[in-house]
């Protein structure tokens, strides 16, 4: 039985009093942990806050990104193991933002599972299409290809505990949600790429998110597909009433 997870991705968005707030407004209402994993994916200098929160509250705290190396001369680059020191628990990596404006390649995601798991943390890989891509029909093998390049040289362990976001390029931030039924299927197709690249025990443990629009208003359709785990939420998660809606969708 997968633990449902829903992670709010706030992006380059609120500053250390903004989170601050964000938690005062959601102290005590999260649903527990083992009903759904609550997470929220903050910048790098709000990542305190949310450590010292998730002592006392039923939080789980991600990075929106690290770098491969633990330490170093690499300006600017945020350290998985200090991170990991630090107590945050997932690392998004793989964020279409990040191939994009930043140039992230498959391979830089792949070195960066491979820290995050160094570091015991767990990686939220993300993936997802272009429109071209998907009218032009290789959607699923896009995505495929991606799962694989990311998960190289992981063990099934690893595998087993990894987070999958399946994220459609021209669904994020564009209220263009993709119907449940069109997440369900390219869902269902990473799982059935876990299977093949590792086997079944690992593609039933594997959690999938799909991410792109979701809302208060749609999360249910979305969370009854039998291959989608949980949400990786960007614009609602910025809302306190927004993101308690989500978390505790099954109420
Ligand atoms: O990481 C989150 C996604 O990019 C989705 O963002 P969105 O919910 O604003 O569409």
């Amino acid at each position: 039985m997968r633990t449902p997870i829903i992670a709010g991705n706030w992006k380059m968005n609120k500053n250390p009093q903004q989170t601050q707030e964000f938690l005062d407004a959601i102290k005590g209402k999260l649903p527990e942990t083992s009903k759904v994993e609550s997470v929220i994916a903050a910048p790098a200098v709000d990542l305190n806050a949310l450590t010292w929160f998730s002592k006392d509250e039923p939080l789980k705290t991600a990075a929106q990104n690290s770098y491969w190396e633990d330490e170093g001369a690499f300006t600017g680059e945020t350290s998985p193991k200090v991170l990991s020191e630090m107590g945050i628990d997932y690392v998004v990596i793989g964020h279409s933002e990040r191939r994009q404006y930043f140039h992230e390649t498959d391979e830089d995601i792949n070195k960066k599972a491979h820290a995050i798991f160094k570091n015991r943390m767990t990686p939220i890989i993300c993936c997802g299409e272009t429109l071209e891509q998907r009218e032009a029909g290789d959607t699923n093998s896009w995505v495929a290809g991606q799962v694989e390049a990311a998960l190289k040289g992981l063990t099934a362990e690893q595998v087993a505990q990894t987070v999958i976001a399946y994220e459609p390029i021209w669904a994020i931030g564009t209220g263009k949600t993709a119907s449940a039924d069109q997440a369900q299927e390219v869902c269902g197709h990473i799982r059935e790429t876990v299977k093949k690249l590792y086997n079944e025990g690992t593609a039933e443990a594997v959690r999938i998110q799909y991410g792109g629009s979701v809302k208060p208003g749609n999360v249910k359709e979305l969370m009854a597909k039998k291959d989608i785990d949980g949400g990786l939420v960007g614009g609602a998660s910025l809302s306190a009433d927004d993101f308690l809606a989500l978390v505790n969708y099954q109420d």
